[in-house]
């Protein structure tokens, strides 16, 4: 994908960048004054919806063109830009007409191909930032699929914006972060600059410092972040919006991190660890081979003496077991039964081929 650096966009001016507004747009008093203030602090890039894809009908669904002027006037009012949520080639042919050029495609958008390749289409020809939500489901391919469509179309001004992904019971999260997946797209994709959604992941005021914390120290360039002049009584997302002055107290609590060590004395001791590390994981898969050999003895026994290859008693004692001997040597339990979750599935694939006579000839080499 060709894309632009962030700081070459020309509309933000300094790291981490800043996206600030309310979920939505509600009254022009409401607008004016939360936009007057976040203008006053500082930031430049304003969100506001428009048009709001909800999970159910009879919730607020935005006000949709009516709120268009309102948004051109503060635009030149208070010198800010707004960047709004667009769903269709209808809302963007609207938006441009009435000033506003900073799009995103929501996470209910990014999860149809049709729906993307339509707003792609619409882009076409025209040179304006445009940010690509994730899914909601945890579908990186998808959201690359996305991000690749808008890129097609000639937009190069392209960022993605990591906003959770909805799951079924998480405790703590409105949308569970899933780490993992932006740090994936960040690896294959490092231009596409990466911003967060702190206040969607976490659906409550008290995670928003925590989220963003994590998000910088995981290296994203910047955030989008819900503000509304007076939360509690928002017409949407209210438990997560904070008051202008509370998010500008937040953001000066952030620690920002040096994406990489320039340090020549830190450097050679990091690189010192480094090399112990390398040492350790390659123990680390010496053992996890000697574990493997032995899974396929066991294997070639249960196929032998027509074993079947799942051992439900066995498999809970290990289970068990493993997650109490890792807390005594100061290991996350949890991260212990995922880890042993995917050896077992490896050992039932491994058995399995040995069952159909694929690993006769692996065998007979030991
Ligand atoms: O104990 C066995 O029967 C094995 O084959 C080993 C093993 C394992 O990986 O630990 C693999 C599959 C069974 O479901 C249970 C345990």
């Amino acid at each position: 994908m060709e894309i632009k650096k962030i700081t070459d966009w020309g509309i933000f001016d300094s790291y981490p960048l800043f996206i600030a507004g309310p979920c939505s747009v509600e009254t022009p008093e409401q607008l004016d004054s939360t936009v007057g203030e976040l203008a006053k602090l500082g930031f430049k890039i304003i969100r506001g919806g428009v048009w709001k894809p909800r999970t159910r009908p009879n919730s607020f669904e935005g006000l949709g063109s009516i709120a268009l002027p309102w948004i051109q006037d503060l635009q030149l009012k208070y010198n800010v830009q707004f960047a709004i949520e667009v769903a269709s080639p209808y809302h963007v042919e609207q938006a441009l007409e009435h000033g506003i050029g900073i799009f995103w495609i929501g996470a209910r958008s990014t999860v149809n191909p049709f729906t993307v390749q339509e707003i792609a289409n619409s882009l076409r020809g025209l040179d304006v930032p445009v940010f690509v939500k994730n899914p909601v489901n945890p579908d990186l391919a998808l959201w690359i699929g996305a991000l690749e469509r808008i890129n097609q179309a000639g937009i190069k001004r392209l960022g993605a914006i990591h906003r959770g992904f909805s799951n079924f019971n998480d405790k703590v999260y409105r949308n569970s972060p899933t780490w993992q997946i932006p740090l994936e797209l960040k690896t294959r994709y490092p231009d596409i600059p990466l911003i967060n959604d702190p206040s969607h992941i976490s659906g409550r005021r008290d995670l928003i410092l925590p989220v963003s914390q994590m998000a910088l120290d995981l290296n994203f360039d910047g955030f989008i972040i819900e503000s509304h002049i007076d939360p509690d009584k928002a017409w949407s997302d209210s438990a997560q919006q904070l008051k202008p002055t509370a998010l500008n107290d937040l953001i000066r609590q952030l620690q920002t991190r040096i994406p990489a060590v320039d340090n020549p004395l830190l450097e050679s001791q990091l690189e010192i660890i480094r090399g112990h590390i390398d040492e350790v994981d390659r123990e680390l898969l010496e053992v996890l081979s000697r574990r493997m050999k032995l899974v396929e003895k066991a294997g070639e026994y249960k196929r032998l003496n027509n074993v079947a290859i799942f051992q439900m008693e066995r498999w809970k004692k290990v289970f068990e077991t493993r997650p109490e001997w890792a807390k005594a040597l100061q290991i996350n339990p949890e991260f212990v039964k995922e880890l042993f979750n995917i050896i077992h599935t490896e050992s039932i694939k491994k058995q399995e081929e040995i069952m159909e006579g694929k690993l006769d000839d692996a065998l007979r080499d030991d």
